[in-house]
């Protein structure tokens, strides 16, 4: 069997393209135009790629984004008088601290000092709480990304058995918390977990985000199941060159599951759409409007 490949580049550019027309309706009837505040702290160079695509994408759907970059040597103390300053620009309805940050810096400290208002990573206690509170919050982008993803193949997931590996709080722990708002009946597996090839292999949607190259074999996939790979991974290519790949072994688990994303193109890129999908929703909330739902 050869699994349906899960286009996360198409869809996200849809996605991009539905944002672009609220963000003009936005613009065009109340006078609001989004704006997204990115912060970089040092100069490693996947984050400058990373964060040049975002700024480039933002300001292709018609809004405002503004980059902050500051040296890798910059203290707390510095960051965290930038982000009171951001707090306090009415034009800043978004702001993302591109994470990791340098050792000097806390990273929990500086995402507590975002308005929650702001926080269109979705990082912030607040929203933390109230996404497992079942309220409405500003959700993690990634996290977002996957559950578009896996509805495009299953609008309902009501009763699905899904499985998350991973339970990070910036991917595995969301998705787990979207999942469960979602209906599906939910596990959540990390590296204590025992027989975790059994587990996974009794998932009919499996979400990775493990941060280890190629890790989940085909063998540990039920047949027709539906994957989600969020990995990202550089790893060394031909010819001294280095390429992209997943946490999901990609010509392995094609050949097992029903449906899975690939690396790049797949949730990469709805990970930024949600972005920008969060800025607008900032944006229209700060302006006391009804946000748009994606
Ligand atoms: N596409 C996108 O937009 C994004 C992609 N990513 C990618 O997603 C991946 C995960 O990121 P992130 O959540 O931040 O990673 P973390 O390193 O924060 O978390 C990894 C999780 O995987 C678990 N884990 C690690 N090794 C194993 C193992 N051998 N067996 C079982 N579980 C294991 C860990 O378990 P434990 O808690 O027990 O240590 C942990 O819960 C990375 O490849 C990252 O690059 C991340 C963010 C955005
Ligand atoms: N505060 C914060 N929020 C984040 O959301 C955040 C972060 N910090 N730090 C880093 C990770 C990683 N991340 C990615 C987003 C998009 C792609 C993406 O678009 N990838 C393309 C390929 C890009 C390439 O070729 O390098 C794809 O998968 O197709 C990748 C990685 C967001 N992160």
């Amino acid at each position: 069997m050869s699994a349906k490949v899960i286009d996360g580049k198409a869809i996200a550019e849809t996605l991009r393209a539905r944002i672009a027309i609220e963000a003009a309706k936005l613009i065009k009837d109340h006078g609001v135009t989004p704006g997204l505040t990115v912060v970089i702290v040092g100069d490693d160079p996947a984050s400058q790629v990373y964060v040049r695509s975002k700024v480039k994408q933002t300001a292709e759907a018609g809004l405002n984004s503004t980059e902050h970059k500051l040296p890798a040597d910059t203290s707390e103390a510095d960051l965290l008088a930038l982000i009171a300053k951001l707090n306090a620009d009415p034009s800043v309805h978004g702001i993302l601290v591109q994470l990791p940050l340098p050792k000097q810096i806390d990273a929990e400290r500086v995402i507590q000092a975002i308005d929650p208002a702001k926080d269109v990573d979705g990082f912030h206690p607040i929203n933390v709480g109230r996404l497992n509170a079942g309220l409405d919050s500003l959700v993690p982008c990634t996290p977002q990304g996957c559950v578009l993803l896996a509805k495009t193949i299953h609008p309902d997931l009501t009763g699905m058995n899904a499985v998350v590996l991973g339970r990070s709080n910036i991917v595995g722990k969301p998705v787990a918390a979207l999942l469960i708002q979602e209906s599906a009946t939910v596990t959540i597996a990390h590296s204590k977990t025992r027989d975790l090839k059994q587990v996974c292999r009794a998932a009919d949607l499996l979400v990775v985000a493990v941060g280890r190259p190629e890790m989940v074999k085909g063998d540990w996939i039920k047949p027709g199941a539906t994957v989600i790979d969020v990995g990202i991974n550089r790893v060394p290519g031909a010819e001294g060159k280095t390429r992209l790949v997943g946490d999901v072994d990609y010509a392995e688990a094609a050949e097992v599951a029903g449906a899975i994303t690939p690396v790049p193109g797949g949730v990469g890129p709805m990970t930024i759409a949600c972005l920008l999908a969060n800025t607008l929703k900032a944006a229209a909330l700060a302006a006391g409007h009804e946000p748009p739902k994606f």
